[in-house]
């Protein structure tokens, strides 16, 4: 089997992993849950999440994607965010370590479905995936907010990174904001979707140095985790059905949205970014990086 690689964030995506929802339910690891929580809402029914799912995946499949399962565990909840476990870069997965004991075990899974075969495995502080962000090949952006992903673990895959000639921002934030993923993610070659207000202006003109231009996303927009996009590439992207304002912008810029229901995934604190780890994406000679 070809080893699985991604190099830009951007390129096409021809494979990715996700754990469907059957164990799953909102738990207080961070501060969106704990809002949903504390708002009394019903928890959610298992059919209504299978549903939701279901949506997500056939977006990517109806994409082109191959859509590859990790089995679900019953201890596991929050496995159903596969992003976070196992970053994929250039030269293949890097096992993380989860920071929440309610996540910790997931790691088994992982090395269980891969097989064992990772680039590298974090063993300094912690390492999240939501944080990390291969923006495209040879520059790459990772947050630590001290939260999930903190300084040690960034500076880890930050030296690994730069070992192999890579450019790499470790960008400290606020925990509040959970990952970085929460406040910022690809959309297309050149073009994000971030949180402007609450950035760091610095991060914000590193990327314009790097050409990449922003569309914002408000403080409630992001809360709700409508940066929390999935470049597919070829100029199409998932971003969540309650998007409707983000969405609209998105076309605007010329790009096709598939907008499934997320709703019971978003009020836990993760949407499309967060509940696929990108297996494989293809290089397009085409398509301007
Ligand atoms: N990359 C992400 O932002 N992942 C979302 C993880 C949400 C999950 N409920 C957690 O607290 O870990």
């Amino acid at each position: 089997m070809k080893p699985w690689r991604v190099e830009s964030e951007t390129d096409p995506l021809t494979d990715v992993l996700v754990c469907p929802p059957d164990h799953y339910r909102w738990l207080p690891t961070n501060s969106i849950a704990r809002r949903t929580l504390a708002e009394d809402h019903q928890a959610p029914v298992p059919a209504h999440l299978a549903a939701q799912h279901c949506e997500l995946v056939q977006a990517m499949e109806q994409s082109g994607v191959r859509v590859h399962v990790l089995p679900p565990q019953p201890h596991l909840p929050y496995m159903a965010y596969t992003r976070d476990s196992v970053v994929m870069t250039h030269a293949g997965p890097v096992l993380c370590q989860l920071e929440r004991p309610q996540r910790r075990g997931e790691y088994a899974f992982l090395i269980d479905w891969h097989d064992g075969n990772f680039w590298r495995k974090s063993s300094a502080g912690t390492l999240e995936g939501g944080d990390v962000h291969i923006i495209r090949p040879g520059l790459a952006l990772i947050g630590q907010s001290g939260g999930r992903t903190d300084a040690a673990g960034a500076a880890q895959l930050a030296g690994w990174l730069r070992a192999e000639g890579w450019e790499v921002r470790e960008q400290p934030f606020d925990e509040h904001f959970l990952h970085l993923d929460v406040l910022f993610c690809m959309a297309a070659p050149g073009l994000a979707v971030a949180c402007l207000d609450v950035l760091d202006p610095a991060m914000l003109a590193w990327l314009s140095c790097h050409g990449i231009r922003c569309l914002d996303v408000t403080y409630a927009e992001a809360m709700g985790l409508g940066s929390n996009i999935l470049a597919l590439g070829h100029g199409r992207v998932i971003s969540a059905r309650a998007s409707t304002r983000l969405n609209a912008a998105l076309r605007a810029e010329g790009l096709v949205v598939l907008d499934p229901e997320l709703t019971l995934f978003t009020q836990g604190g993760g949407g499309p970014h967060c509940l696929t780890c990108p297996l494989n994406r293809e290089p397009d000679a085409a398509t301007a990086r």
